[in-house]
């Protein structure tokens, strides 16, 4: 299976090292491109053993599975770059939020089978959740290999196109979200006179034990913070002082407003 990257930045990273690290696709069998940065490519090819090229001819030829992997409002850049060369065997995985398949078609001027699927960035460690929805003229086979494709660096959710908005911003953006409470957090114990780096390093390995414990254990995670909550202890005043605020809403207003960016992708790129 040859697959091609038109994008080489965060997210493609993210997916070709998830790939290559769960030795699903022969690194050698991945090429990279990007707008100019040749260095950059140059760097993947060396650490990881990836192909590059800034040849058009030559990336699609025999390339099964086709990456639209740059930020949206560079896609009709890329749309009139890769046009001339696209071939009967190609099929599109797209990344970019927003952009639905039928604008996406509309721009490559071809009726090639498009996947849009809405990662993370946790695909790094084989743990994105990824959503996904196909065009209708996807054969079953190529679904087949794109699921697997993408259970490489994480699991596979269909969904109906219109829901990805919901899934880019409950797990795309997500990452982002955590990462920024969880810096909130180191912030907050910093002020509570413990070294800096002490802090930082007790909340890098509390964060990882606690994904764990959501991992291995059987119980739910109202169970698990249940178990932590002594009558009358150290737990139940810290989260008695936690529901003084509506964190409900204070996530509710940031994934309506992902949502509604989402939208508005769209529908900027629709007119
Ligand atoms: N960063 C994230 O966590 C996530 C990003 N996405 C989507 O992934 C896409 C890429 O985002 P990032 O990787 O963060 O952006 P980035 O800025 O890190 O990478 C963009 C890449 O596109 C390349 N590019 C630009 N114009 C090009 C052209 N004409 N031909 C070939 N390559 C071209 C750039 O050289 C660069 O390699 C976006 O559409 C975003 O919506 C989706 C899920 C999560
Ligand atoms: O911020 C963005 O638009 C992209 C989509 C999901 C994560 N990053």
């Amino acid at each position: 299976m040859k697959i091609v990257f038109y994008g080489s930045g965060n997210m493609a990273n993210a997916i070709f090292t998830g790939i290559i690290n769960s030795e699903s696709v022969a690194p050698e069998n991945i090429y990279l491109t990007n707008k100019s940065n040749q260095e950059a490519l140059e760097d993947y090819h060396d650490a990881l053993g990836v192909s590059y090229s800034y040849d058009d001819a030559e990336l699609l030829k025999d390339a099964d599975y086709v990456f639209l992997s740059t930020k949206p409002y560079d896609f009709l850049k890329l749309a009139e770059r890769i046009r001339p060369y696209i071939n009967d065997n190609n099929k599109f995985i797209s990344i970019m939020a927003g952009l639905p398949i039928s604008y996406i078609r509309e721009n490559l001027q071809k009726d090639n089978p498009i996947a849009r699927i809405m990662p993370n960035t946790n695909a790094h460690v084989g743990h994105s959740v990824t959503g996904i929805s196909f065009s209708t003229n996807f054969g079953p086979t190529s679904k087949q290999e794109v699921l697997t494709l993408i259970e490489a660096f994480g699991t596979a959710l269909e969904v109906k196109e219109d829901h990805l908005h919901q899934v880019t911003a409950i797990t795309g953006s997500g990452p982002a979200f955590l990462y920024h409470v969880f810096e909130q957090y180191v912030n907050a114990g910093t002020k509570l006179g413990i070294e800096k780096s002490q802090v930082e390093e007790s909340i890098k390995e509390l964060i990882i034990g606690t994904g764990k414990m959501i991992e291995r254990s059987d119980l739910k995670m109202e169970q698990l913070r249940k178990n932590i909550t002594s009558k009358g202890g150290t737990t139940q005043a810290g989260l008695n002082a936690l529901s003084n605020h509506d964190i409900e809403a204070v996530f509710l207003d940031c994934l309506n407003a992902a949502v509604k960016r989402s939208i508005e992708l769209a529908e900027t790129e629709d007119d």
